[in-house]
């Protein structure tokens, strides 16, 4: 089976429950073979966007498919998915062997020896009831489950949420190592905004509802610039380029721009910079009124990696 090019892809889509809207003109094209991070402030419509994408419940309105044109849900997406929902909680009661043996009667793929070697190697005992293990502990068990299957796609919903900084980066390190080993693509919500620099390639980010900014991480940082220079000169600069975020500190302004790769055409007393994730992250959730969206660029690009393949 030829390997998609895209792990999501969702044009217009809408989530309601009862009179609200829980997402709303969602258009999404994810390429795969990334780590994915789709990050928002509470109630931004992150945990739907998953449960959409495992199929565990339906859309509204819009279209949204999985690895490269499949129903989520159809057993073919089903077989090929792994998910950990948000504060996954597996029966307590029972042992992480167990738990195996339920997860290999349940999927025509598992690798058994792969979450066995997982847990062994985090010296969590197989004879554990889930229930007595640590957070950390616990979020590996679900992690050696998903993985047990050989997903294609990994969802996590808020994966690293209830971790020391410790279990944090063990969890990442097994995440990363199976996506270097296998080719998988993970996509994962987060608030930890500071630690995605180091772990995603790719960003979505959802704001009431509709996705705010999405793209290669590489592409959002080289596409933006923090200017500074004198306040009396920044509406003119600020006239003449797309500002995410514009703040005026006394004499002096700093505002974060949009220039699609370039430097900023500014010169004289200005300075200008670029800037890490976190702060292109928070600047865009500070500003919901800003977007970071594939435009014709993007389009181009995946029409080209189709033409290519
Ligand atoms: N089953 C449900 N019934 C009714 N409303 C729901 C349901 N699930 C989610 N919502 C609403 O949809 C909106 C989006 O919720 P969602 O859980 O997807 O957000 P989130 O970004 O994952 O938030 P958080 O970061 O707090 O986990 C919220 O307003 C929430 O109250």
């Amino acid at each position: 089976m030829r390997a998609p090019d895209t792990v999501i892809d969702c044009g217009g889509l809408g989530k309601r429950y009862r009179r609200s809207w829980a997402l709303r003109d969602c258009h999404l094209a994810v390429p795969a073979g990334r780590v994915v991070a789709l990050v928002g402030p509470n109630g931004a419509g992150k945990s739907t966007l998953l449960n959409l994408a495992a199929g565990l419940t339906a859309p509204s309105e819009g279209m949204l498919s999985v690895l490269g044109g499949e129903l989520p849900g159809s057993p073919r997406a089903l077989d090929r998915i792994g998910f950990v929902a948000q504060n996954a909680a597996l029966y307590p009661g029972l042992t992480a062997a167990e738990l195996l043996r339920i997860g290999r009667g349940l999927n025509r793929r598992w690798d058994e020896a792969r979450a066995r070697t997982h847990l062994d190697g985090l010296g969590i005992p197989l004879d554990s009831r889930y229930g007595r293990l640590s957070g950390g502990q616990q979020a590996q068990v679900s992690l050696a489950l998903a993985l047990a299957k050989r997903p294609e796609l990994l969802l996590l919903d808020e994966p690293l949420a209830a971790l020391d900084p410790l279990a944090r980066h063990d969890f990442m390190a097994v995440l990363l190592t199976a996506v270097a080993e296998d080719g998988l693509s993970v996509l994962f919500s987060s608030h930890a905004v500071g630690e995605l620099e180091q772990t995603c390639d790719y960003l979505v980010v959802l704001v009431g509802g509709r996705v705010q900014v999405s793209g290669e991480v590489d592409d959002l940082l080289a596409g933006h610039r923090m200017l500074t220079g004198p306040t009396s000169e920044a509406d003119a600069v600020a006239a003449g380029l797309p500002v995410v975020r514009d703040r005026r500190a006394g004499v002096q302004s700093h505002l974060l721009v949009r220039t699609g790769g370039a430097d900023a055409p500014v010169g004289g007393s200005w300075r200008q910079q670029r800037i890490g994730l976190e702060e292109l992250v928070l600047s865009y959730l500070r500003e919901p009124a800003a977007s970071a969206l594939p435009g014709p660029s993007g389009a181009v690009r995946r029409a080209e990696r189709v033409l290519q393949s």
